[in-house]
């Protein structure tokens, strides 16, 4: 659903990501890990053609949508008209089946996106992504800025779009530990460069990965 082959993306002279190739099948959700500056957004942002590779190629299959990192809501617009902003390509206009969904964001209807909390403001860029009836979802870092409780609740509806539609989710994350619990595969990312991969069993005793992600060994 979600192919990467030998890509490259630069800015201006500085390479960004080099000859990136990463694989997410239909119905597999897959952690890309990867600390500050290692190009974790630059590659969402190619996955979503806000980019353009310098080589390589990115291809996304059925209806991609796309959680960016700092959710970037229209501030002055309500929750209602940024639901209704992800629905322009569908063509959904009734939000429903999100506010089922997330039924906080019924209360917040009417409310500026601008005056939210964060994690508020990570439910509607998540009911936003919703409205656009997904079949692949890249989310640019779930967990940045929330309350752990946010996160959890916001990770369960995504494993439960998971399991009940087959949402095929690409999971960038600095979290391991929110990454590794939902997700059965992982990649690696460092300077542009992936470093390792495999699955999360694996990839959670490896000591490098431990070091680097987890504060240490875990049991
Ligand atoms: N618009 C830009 N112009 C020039 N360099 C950029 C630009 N955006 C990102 N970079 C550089 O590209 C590299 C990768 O950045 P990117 O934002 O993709 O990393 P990241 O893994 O998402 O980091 P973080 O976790 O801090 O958000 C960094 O060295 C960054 O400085």
């Amino acid at each position: 659903m979600i192919d990467v082959q030998d890509l490259v993306v630069s800015y201006g002279t500085a390479t960004a990501l080099e000859h990136i190739t990463l694989a997410v099948a239909e119905g597999e959700m897959v952690a890309l890990l990867g600390p500050n500056g290692a190009g974790k957004s630059t590659l969402a942002n190619t996955l979503a053609g806000l980019l353009k590779p310098a080589s390589g190629t990115v291809r996304i299959g059925g209806r991609p949508a796309l959680i960016p990192e700092g959710r970037q809501l229209f501030p002055d617009l309500s929750v209602a008209d940024n639901l209704a902003l992800g629905g322009w390509r569908s063509g959904r206009r009734d939000p429903s089946t999100v506010y089922d969904l997330l039924p906080r964001l019924a209360e917040l209807a009417g409310r500026k996106a601008g005056v939210l909390s964060g994690g508020e403001q990570q439910m509607v860029a998540f009911g936003r992504a919703m409205m656009s009836e997904p079949d692949a979802l890249v989310v640019d870092e779930l967990s940045l800025g929330l309350a752990p409780t946010v996160t959890a609740d916001l990770a369960a509806h995504l494993a439960g779009l998971n399991r009940s539609r087959g949402l095929t989710v690409l999971l960038i994350e600095q979290n391991a530990r929110l990454a590794f619990d939902l997700c059965d595969r992982a990649y690696v990312l460092e300077s542009g460069r992936l470093v390792t991969e495999g699955p999360c069993s694996e990839l959670a005793g490896d000591p490098r990965v431990a070091s680097a992600y987890l504060g240490g060994a875990i049991s």
